[in-house]
């Protein structure tokens, strides 16, 4: 359904998206990961031709949309990372100001706010003002203002960043739904892998502006097959500790966050007795070694050495 060939975005001296090769398909959830500043909101705005490439294209069924843009974004909603709402306005305010520019009216404009309303749990609070919204109540308005013109296509801009807990799984489960019940097609940009695991199909991994991985959940996740994740809780991480980590030939990757020492190995390396003794060398109080199923932050981790959070 879409295609983005060799996509590239320079500014100056950067490159905030480099040959960024990406389809959709028709009813698929796909995701679009990478840490801040790895250009997915670049990339989002090439496709939805808010700006324009320096390089490459972006096809909506075969035929480029950088004349035509009018095809594509008819079919398109676009969450974006910032809220884009009137605070003085009540929420049934907001979505008929933004359902006129769709040029929705009368009954059918009354008719698709009160559908979403109730998709995303506001219509009790339709006749509040949007300042005493809570973050993630805006957060679920801004979702009903891009679905009022039925989408076929949903863009979401890291939909979940900064928000109470209960938003995030409405949020999560609302996008699940529509695409189950209305085959909605979706891109989900997001920071949290967990977030990708859960809601899509296929994953691509975006680093400084290029791909580093692509496939399906499963795919990427095999990347990791033939290794296996440790995680050891301190009660303090001592510099000590991580130096010994760091020159231990078989530690693959090492990442900190927090009070926990991520370590990736491979599958068949017997750790523990190792680990205790490093605890104790540098007088290290261990709380817990655990060893964790995969998970697409593993992924990163062993494709670029960083953390996604860092
Ligand atoms: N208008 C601009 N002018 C110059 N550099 C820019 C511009 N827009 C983005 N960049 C740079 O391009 C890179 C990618 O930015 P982008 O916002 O696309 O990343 P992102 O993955 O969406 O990150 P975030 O999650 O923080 O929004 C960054 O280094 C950013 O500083």
């Amino acid at each position: 359904m879409i295609e983005l060939v060799n996509l590239t975005k320079k500014y100056k001296q950067n490159n905030a998206v480099k040959n960024l090769n990406m389809f959709i398909e028709k009813g698929e959830m796909v995701g679009l990961l990478g840490p801040n500043g790895a250009g997915k909101s670049t990339a989002i705005s090439m496709l939805s031709s808010l700006i324009e490439p320096s390089e490459g294209d972006v096809l909506f069924q075969g035929k480029s949309i950088l004349k035509r843009p009018e095809a594509l974004r008819k079919i398109t909603g676009i969450v974006p990372q910032e809220i884009a709402l009137y605070e003085d306005l009540t929420a049934q305010e907001n979505m008929e100001f933004f359902g006129r520019l769709y040029q929705l009216r009368g009954k059918q404009l009354q008719g698709k706010i009160t559908e979403v309303l109730e998709l995303t749990g506001l219509i009790e609070r339709r006749k509040e003002v949007v300042k005493t919204f809570s973050g993630g109540m805006k957060r679920r308005l801004n979702i009903g203002v891009a679905m009022l013109h039925n989408p076929e296509f949903l863009i979401m801009d890291e939909p979940t960043v900064g928000i109470d807990p209960q938003s995030r799984s409405y949020i999560l489960e609302t996008v699940k739904r529509l695409n189950k019940e209305r085959n909605m097609t979706v891109l989900y940009t997001s920071h949290y892998m967990e977030e990708v695991e859960f809601l899509c199909d296929r994953i691509y991994i975006l680093d400084k502006g290029s791909l580093i991985a692509s496939g399906t959940t499963n795919e990427i996740k095999q990347i990791l097959s033939a290794e296996k994740t440790i995680q050891l809780e301190v009660e303090q991480v001592k510099s000590e500790l991580l130096t010994l980590l760091k020159e231990d030939p078989s530690v693959n990757r090492l990442s900190v966050h927090e009070k926990t020492i991520t370590l990736i190995l491979p599958k068949e390396v017997d750790v523990f007795a190792k680990l205790t003794h490093y605890a104790e060398q540098t007088n290290t109080n261990l709380k817990s070694i655990t060893t964790e199923v995969p998970t697409l932050e593993d992924v990163f981790l062993h494709l670029t050495g960083r953390g996604l959070r860092d």
